[in-house]
């Protein structure tokens, strides 16, 4: 089966304190996972290593950067890079975000350079796609999405492919309450592994983890993750709350 994934993402939220705090009653609740379900922290930079260790003794629990840089090193102040992620013993990191293409100018040609270097350090990408609501409204979604997969993944080659986790994250979902219904992610799900599949084979794109991303929460992740093509969630705001997050673990696969 593939790997079913709940991804938080705090995003820029909680002190040190809190995200400890966070962690630990989450850890606390001892959700084993079996082996094809992931839990995975996307945290700030300076709690990475702290995040890291309290994972360290937990079987299927990772932990992300939200964000690297798409040099390997040098003149860049304020930038982190890959292999600095690497060396704290990172394995995933969050790349495209739509707040980071927003705000930060991210391309589809920057992300495939993120993606190169991610993986050269054997960190996991989770790639993140999504239209934002004036594309979803004209019902030109699919396209552009898969220009957003076809510009920053198809460069790689089929041996590495399957090293990528996509998510799927609307912008008009993303923190307004407004969840994409089950039927429009497993209908983009699956449109999704088509493309992968044109470009990759159908044995290669079925192995491919897609998250769902946009408003998950305890309340409606068990019906978005039931869906086949729908491998779990990439949480914003209810990843904040432990009670919250522990529901949607429980609600993968
Ligand atoms: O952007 C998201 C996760 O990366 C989704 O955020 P919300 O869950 O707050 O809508």
């Amino acid at each position: 089966m593939r790997k079913q994934i709940a991804a938080a993402n705090w995003k820029m939220n909680c002190t040190y304190q809190q995200g400890e705090d966070l962690l630990d009653n989450i850890l606390g609740a001892n959700i084993a996972l079996a082996d094809h379900r992931q839990v995975v922290f996307a945290v700030p930079f300076p709690y990475l290593i702290m995040a890291n260790s309290e994972v360290a003794d937990e079987p299927n629990y990772f932990i992300a950067a939200q964000n690297c840089y798409n040099k390997k090193s040098g003149a860049y102040t304020g930038e982190v890079s890959a292999e600095m992620l690497h060396s704290i013993g990172i394995k995933y990191c969050v790349l495209g975000h739509s707040e980071r293409r927003e705000y930060f100018q991210e391309s589809n040609k920057m992300l495939a350079e993120k993606i190169d270097i991610c993986l050269e350090y054997g960190i996991t990408p989770i790639f993140c796609c999504g239209e934002p609501l004036s594309i979803r409204e004209a019902g030109t979604q699919n396209g552009y999405v898969e220009t957003q997969l076809k510009e920053s993944l198809f460069h790689l080659a089929d041996s590495v492919i399957s090293k990528i986790v996509i998510a799927y994250e609307p912008i008009w979902a993303i923190g307004t309450g407004k969840t994409a219904s089950s039927d429009q992610a497993q209908e983009m799900h699956a449109h999704l592994r088509s493309v992968l599949a044109k470009q990759y084979g159908p044995l290669l794109a079925n192995n491919i983890s897609i998250l769902y991303g946009g408003s998950v929460k305890a309340n409606n992740a068990v019906e978005l993750f039931a869906r086949p093509d729908v491998d779990g969630g990439l949480v914003g705001g209810a990843s904040l709350n432990a009670e919250e997050f522990i529901a949607i673990i429980k609600a993968l696969k």
